[in-house]
């Protein structure tokens, strides 16, 4: 297969090339080298896509580099062919709307000739390159509620960009040259009942890519981090396995790429780029379910990777069974390897989202103090999905802010800056007095039992059901626990622990407690 044969003669030109690169170090070597895709070969030419600025700076500015990869390919190739560099980052696709009727044959492309090289056309080709943008964020579903305030995400810009000398020993992995969101990884993605299974299979696609859970198909509703874990493996997998070369593009993209390059009769540069990749990652999926010409360039380019045991990422909100536009044979590519499906976070994992929010402006040297209540109240109130809840937490943040009030953020604060947000009815507050009441209702026990010194399990297992959920649910602290019980707090952490244990041993109570959990975010 042509692309192939290519990425074999690649693979031939990296190694000679490296003889004549020993003075550089490893790390630049391996950077520049990973960096670089081969594209197509010309008669007179061979085109090189360069996924880095910086790479293609350096080699721009470093003619022993430079010289060593034009030498290794005239050695391989047997004859000169002058080496055209293209930066990913830098070109541009025009994206204006291209008929896709008009272009739904899929292309065959010509068997490529193996070294050494026979002319493959008469003509030159006109190069088209490709463009792999950040990856474009699509807001699908109607916004719920309004946010004015920027992104708390942002990704570096581009021209903070440096490059390194060649006498540099230690050249660090700079995940922002990539594109992929370098604000993204798994040591800020929260973990919860909801996502720990996608979260788990991310992790190990991470340390293994190519291996068990080829493709992985990241399901789930929108904002629930989809597009966070998917990058967060691309981020690990470029720390862990520096070597591979890493693709995340976003579905739109994909088509335009492949539109555009069909349209001026490139498919040849599409197939080379994508197939000659490691990783391959495309958010949303779904969009290119009505795409015709889209969906084989798609299924030839997966089988092409998976039968090299290439890693395949793929993010939707549309389970593959349900995507019926697309034909059999690519719904059950997609069913071949793990299908990771996301849930909506449940009131712990929200409150730890926030949490984490709040720690990110900790890290920025903001001083805030935020009530508990008032976490709850966002938690509960904002559970549509985590981008809702970023939202609510940005503008809550950002008005605090304008009014001098970010030391002193109570309930009733929180409540008077968000209004303008909360379309629903207002949720029921969760707090230590409401978890009593509610606790001692369903236990069919007075409060003054709850709270008082009885011993017998009548008593003493709802009241440790209580200060159980006190803690987990709205990770109040235990003095606080223990002030509301007129306890030690040592007896709460007693509770806590013996609680936790009961229910992963305990089937009835694991029940008990995920019930009484509901009910009190859903009812009085
Ligand atoms: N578990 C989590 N921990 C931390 N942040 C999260 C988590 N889940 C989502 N987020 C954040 O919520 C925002 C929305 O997530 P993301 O864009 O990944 O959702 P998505 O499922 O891909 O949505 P869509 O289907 O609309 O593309 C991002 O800023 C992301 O960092």
């Amino acid at each position: 297969m042509q692309s192939f044969d290519l990425n074999n003669i690649w693979e031939h030109i990296l190694q000679e090339a490296k003889k004549n690169m020993q003075h550089l170090p490893d790390a630049l070597y391996l950077r520049v080298t990973s960096s670089l895709i081969p594209m197509s070969l010309e008669s007179h030419s061979i085109h090189i896509g360069v996924m880095q600025t910086f790479v293609k700076n350096l080699i721009d500015q470093q003619p022993q580099i430079s010289k060593a990869l034009q030498d290794a390919i005239t050695t391989v190739i047997g004859s000169h062919r002058d080496m055209v560099l293209f930066d990913f980052n830098q070109e541009s696709v025009d994206t204006t709307f291209v008929d896709e009727s008009l272009i739904d044959t899929p292309v065959v492309a010509p068997p490529m000739p193996l070294p050494p090289i026979v002319e493959e056309k008469a003509h030159q080709e006109e190069f088209y390159t490709p463009v792999y943008q950040d990856p474009v964020y699509i807001d699908r579903a109607p916004a719920p509620v309004e946010i004015p305030d920027e992104p708390m995400v942002t990704t570096p810009k581009k021209s903070t960009e440096t490059t390194p000398t060649l006498q540099s020993d230690n050249v660090p992995v700079d995940l922002s040259l990539s594109n992929l969101n370098p604000a993204y990884r798994f040591d800020n993605y929260v973990t919860g009942n909801a996502n720990r299974i996608p979260f788990g299979a991310a992790q190990n696609v991470a340390e293994f890519p190519g291996g068990d859970y080829n493709p992985l198909f990241i399901y789930g509703p929108s904002g629930l981090g989809k597009t966070h874990l998917m990058h967060a493996i691309g981020n690990a997998i470029k720390e862990n396995h520096p070597h591979m070369k890493v693709m995340s593009i976003t579905s739109e993209n994909f088509m335009n790429i492949f539109v555009e390059t069909l349209q001026r009769n490139q498919g040849k540069l599409f197939r080379n780029t994508f197939r000659n990749i490691d990783v391959l990652m495309i958010d949303d999926i779904q969009f290119l379910e009505s795409r015709e010409s889209t969906k084989t360039e798609l299924f030839n380019t997966f089988n092409e990777l998976l039968n090299n045991n290439k890693q395949i990422v793929l993010t939707s909100d549309t389970m593959p069974n349900d995507m019926e536009q697309f034909e059999d044979r690519l719904r059950s590519r997609f069913q071949a390897g793990y299908i990771a499906t996301m849930e909506n976070p449940d009131l712990e994992t929200r409150i730890a989202i926030f949490r984490s929010l709040l720690e990110r402006e900790y890290k920025k040297n903001r001083i805030i103090r935020i009530d508990n209540d008032s976490i709850n109240y966002v938690a509960l109130q904002f559970s549509e999905n985590v981008r809702v809840l970023q939202g609510a937490f940005t503008k809550l943040i950002g008005t605090a802010s304008i009014d001098q009030r970010l030391e002193s953020i109570d309930l009733e604060y929180t409540k008077h800056a968000l209004a303008g947000l909360v379309h629903t009815e207002e949720v029921n507050m969760v707090n230590i007095e409401s978890i009593q009441n509610f606790v001692s209702s369903y236990f069919n026990i007075k409060k003054q039992d709850l709270l008082g010194k009885k011993r017998k399990a009548q008593f003493a297992f709802p009241r440790q059901i209580a200060m159980y959920l006190c803690r987990d649910m709205i990770n109040e602290s235990y003095p606080q626990i223990a002030a509301a019980f007129s306890r030690d707090h040592t007896t709460i952490l007693h509770a806590y622990d013996k609680i936790t244990k009961e229910i992963e041993k305990n089937e009835e109570t694991k029940r008990m407690v995920a019930e009484i959990k509901q009910k009190l975010t859903t009812c009085g």
